[in-house]
């Protein structure tokens, strides 16, 4: 008999936390021995099989001032009076570009406890009185707008790249990517600027309730906040850390766990959204993550979103059909639960019916502002 070592219940022992791919063997590939590109493409491939969610480390990419300039900007807008914040509401335009005070958005038909302003790709005649189809209104601070602007010109930059390696990583022929590509060269991207003051802690409210993201890719920006972002893995076997603040019933569900995604340096941290659930045909899975900030700081996170063009028709890509064909025909028992479904002929059934991303995105967002319904 012998008695096996228990993890220490601290914050020396982090075993459930997030890959790390680094994306600077894909942008500079002739430093790391011609195998750069190959080697970014297969961990974001088995990032997005496994977890949905990974960091990216984009410290070659991007210069740390640049987040940091726009972390500044935000915590300047949030302070101010909330008449001026009020400025450029929501209901200014077209109910989804602008600011929402506290509780203006809704997740899982509860209020959030965050305030944002919202961002979308500026589009041609714009008229507010169509959804989606208005102006952003930008704050009266110096420099943001500008700095901002660039921030999304850099993110749309990330964006593509990272489709090209994810592609690569799905072992799409020269043709199929150029189709996937023009399906986001014109990304109805969103970008948002979140700020989560903290929850009383007689507040069983969330900052912002369990979600998937609906759309392409999020890269998130966030400050140096702790045990404030989570998400689900449905991973049994996972060591769990128990020191995020919940009480334990709150972090073990069934069959997964709820893990801190707290901030790496260098990193922005990334999930795959449901439009690659459906272009892998349910291969790449859009994770369940939530925050809940209970420390006694102002939390400001910056995601943007990467996401299809709007009239982008999106449906299971043959590249992703074929890989789950040879993993159901070579290794039927390692992806079973996955593959349960192949049919007596090997062949995958195809799980999702194509969506036109703008019809999609409409109908979400008109579920998060119920009020503009
Ligand atoms: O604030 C965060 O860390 C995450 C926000 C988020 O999940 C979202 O806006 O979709
Ligand atoms: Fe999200």
């Amino acid at each position: 008999m012998w008695t096996v070592p228990r993890p220490p219940n601290d914050d020396s022992y982090r075993l459930s936390s997030l890959p790390i791919v680094s994306l600077d063997p894909y942008i500079h590939p002739e430093g790391h021995n011609g195998k750069g590109r190959l080697s970014t493409a297969a961990a974001l491939h088995a990032a997005c099989v496994e977890y949905g969610f990974f960091y990216l480390d984009v410290s070659t990419f991007i210069h740390p001032d640049e987040p940091n300039e726009l972390m500044r900007l935000a915590r300047d807008f949030f302070a101010l009076p909330q008449e001026e914040k009020d400025n450029i509401g929501l209901a200014k335009e077209d109910g989804a570009r602008g600011y929402q005070r506290i509780g203006e958005n809704v997740t899982n038909g509860k209020a959030d406890n965050h305030e944002a302003i919202d961002f979308y790709r500026p589009v041609g005649n714009p008229d507010k009185s169509r959804p989606l189809w208005g102006n952003n209104q930008w704050p009266d601070i110096p420099g943001f707008r500008e700095k901002y602007e660039k921030w999304v010109e850099k993110m749309k930059e990330l964006g593509l790249i990272v489709m090209e390696a994810m592609a690569t990583g799905l072992g799409m022929s020269p043709e199929e990517w150029k189709d996937l590509k023009s399906k986001v060269d014109d990304s109805f991207w969103v970008l948002r600027v979140i700020g989560y003051p903290p929850l009383q802690s007689d507040d069983d409210s969330l900052s912002c309730g369990s979600h998937k993201d609906y759309g392409c890719l999020t890269f998130l920006y966030q400050d140096d906040t702790k045990d404030a972002l989570q998400v689900y893995l449905s991973r049994p076997g996972t060591v769990v850390r128990t020191n995020i603040g919940l009480p334990a019933e709150e972090i073990v569900e069934e069959g997964g766990v709820w893990i801190s995604a707290d901030p790496v340096p260098g990193c922005l941290l990334v999930n795959v959204g449901e439009m690659w659930e459906r272009w892998t045909n349910g291969l790449y899975t859009s994770t369940l993550h939530r925050v809940i900030h209970r420390g006694s700081n102002y939390r400001v996170s910056i995601p943007f979103f990467f996401e299809p063009n709007f009239d982008a028709r999106v449906e299971p890509l043959p590249a992703a059909i074929r890989m789950q064909e040879g993993i159901a025909c070579s290794n039927p028992y390692l992806h079973g639960a996955k593959h349960r479904d192949v049919g007596a002929d090997g062949m995958v059934p195809v799980r999702y019916e194509p969506v036109v991303y703008g019809q999609f995105l409409l109908a979400k967002v008109q579920n998060n502002f119920a009020k503009y319904e």
